[in-house]
């Protein structure tokens, strides 16, 4: 390895995964030495709070690390090698609309599926370019690494708007869920299997699971376990995980029924079971409540305590496995490691059934020219039936940015297998169109 130190920029630094991932940062420069590390955000007083406690952190835990925080985007892109995206348009208050409205017409109302993911989507295409072009005219050289959502959407909108970009669009979620196969199966981590993966974002299916060491096939015992509780492992393993979340892994239970030749991606149950979905929301607290009462809360009032007392000794966060995650890739990225992961690319014969110009989720290799994908073989008849329902949704949500167009918006809505009908999807958007009136096209 080279002794070459990299310097980092965070898109959306007031995010609250920030200080986590600044802890993970420092904690991995094994991996990804650091010269310099930036904080960027459009909401001053946000990131303030963030950054504040980060600069104590990077002194304390990695003090030959440069550290500023900044909204001028001239200052938070020269001289970068990864830009991380980590963006919510709109912030909480608008994920807030997204879980709200569609649930007011008994749709389920989910950040990333459904009409609210669609919504969110349609709100992340200009910042998510935006961020391209400051990183391009900056840092030509530098590799945006994009976890900001909707990635499906966002994704179509790199591979339309912006082809040759420097961009890959990850999600963290396959690999959450292969920790919890790690666990299941009595090793250490996702990294100890191996695995074949396809489908689109946050909608997708293990075709094979093995012991990367062994060879062992692990399906077997995991559907058997996957059966009875879904991916939920319980004990010191989710000690920390939020009830909404406990519910989701035990669901995967039931998605799992629904085709025993694969194992699924846990979101599958906003698509197989909306109105089991829709029964058990309550309307007037959704996940962001729960975000606003619980991970918000202790994120800045934990930066808070640093701030006061001039230390960050005893912080509560550990080096996450979602921030490893976004290591590891940088990790390959900066020396040409063709490690496998997952990405969301063009699909061009990945699937060998599905479009070529569908954006999937599947296995990659990472170098030092982005991502190289693998072939995967054909979709299953009932995957590849709902794939290409909700790929021409992401579609249309693309086209209704492109085109200014709420027919198009409309029939996204319409034909998502989430929405029961037409009528209904026509509400919902034009209550969305009101909300959304600071962040959207003008849809005509
Ligand atoms: N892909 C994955 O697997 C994965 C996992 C976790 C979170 N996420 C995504 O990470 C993002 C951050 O999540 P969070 O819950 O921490 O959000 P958050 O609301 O806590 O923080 C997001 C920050 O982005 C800032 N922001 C908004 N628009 C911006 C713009 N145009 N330029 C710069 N900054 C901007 C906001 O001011 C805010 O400080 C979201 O998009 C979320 O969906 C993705
Ligand atoms: O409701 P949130 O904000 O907690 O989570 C929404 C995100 O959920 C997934 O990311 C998980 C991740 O899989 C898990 O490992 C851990 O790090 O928490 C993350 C966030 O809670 C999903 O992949 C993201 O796209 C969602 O934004
Ligand atoms: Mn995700």
């Amino acid at each position: 390895m080279s002794d070459k130190k990299f310097s980092v920029v965070i898109a959306g630094g007031g995010s609250t995964f920030t200080p986590g991932f600044v802890i993970s940062l420092c904690a991995n420069q094994d991996k990804l030495p650091l010269r310099k590390l930036k904080l960027y955000d459009i909401d001053a007083e946000r990131q303030k709070k963030i950054g504040d406690a980060c600069a104590i952190i990077v002194k304390e835990k990695a003090p030959g690390v440069e550290f500023e925080y900044t909204t001028d985007p001239e200052e938070a892109f020269t001289d970068v090698d990864f830009v991380l995206g980590s963006i919510r348009v709109g912030k909480y208050e608008m994920r807030s609309q997204d879980e709200k409205i569609p649930l007011k017409y008994g749709v389920n109302g989910q950040e990333t599926t459904g009409p609210g993911g669609m919504a969110y989507g349609l709100r992340s295409i200009p910042a998510i370019i935006e961020i391209i072009d400051f990183m391009e005219k900056y840092s030509p050289n530098a590799w945006m690494v994009n976890y900001s959502n909707t990635i499906a959407i966002v994704s179509e909108a790199c591979r339309r708007f912006r082809p040759h970009a420097k961009i890959v669009n990850i999600c963290d979620m396959p690999i959450d869920d292969m920790g919890r196969m790690a666990a299941i199966a009595g090793l250490k981590s996702f990294k100890d299997l191996d695995f074949t993966y396809y489908g689109l974002n946050h909608f997708g299916w293990w075709k094979s699971v093995t012991n990367k060491k062994t060879g062992e096939d692990l399906m077997p015992m995991l559907k058997e376990y996957t059966k009875k509780n879904g991916y939920y492992v319980g004990g010191d393993f989710d000690k920390d995980t939020e009830a909404s979340w406990v519910a989701t892994f035990k669901k995967v239970a039931d998605c799992y029924a629904l085709d025993p030749t694969t194992l699924p991606n846990n979101y599958m149950q906003y698509y197989y079971f909306p109105q089991y979905e829709v029964e058990n929301a309550n309307p007037h607290y959704t996940r962001t409540d729960e975000i606003l009462e619980y991970r918000q809360k202790i994120v800045f009032g934990e930066c808070a305590r640093i701030v006061k007392e001039g230390t960050a000794k005893g912080n509560l966060w550990e080096s996450a496995v979602h921030s490893n995650y976004i290591i590891d890739i940088c990790h390959a990225i900066a020396f040409n490691t063709h490690e496998k992961y997952l990405a969301n690319i063009p699909n061009n014969g990945a699937i060998s059934n599905f479009p070529d110009d569908a954006i999937v989720e599947v296995p990659c290799l990472f170098g030092a020219d982005g991502v190289q994908p693998l072939c995967v073989g054909e979709a299953g008849r009932f995957q590849l039936g709902l794939m290409m329902e909700q790929v021409t949704c992401e579609k249309l949500v693309v086209d209704a940015y492109e085109q200014k167009s709420y027919i198009k918006m409309l029939q996204a809505f319409a034909l998502n297998k989430t929405v029961p009908d037409a009528t209904v999807a026509k509400k919902i958007l034009d209550d969305m169109m009101v909300v959304n009136k600071p962040y959207w096209p003008d849809l005509k």
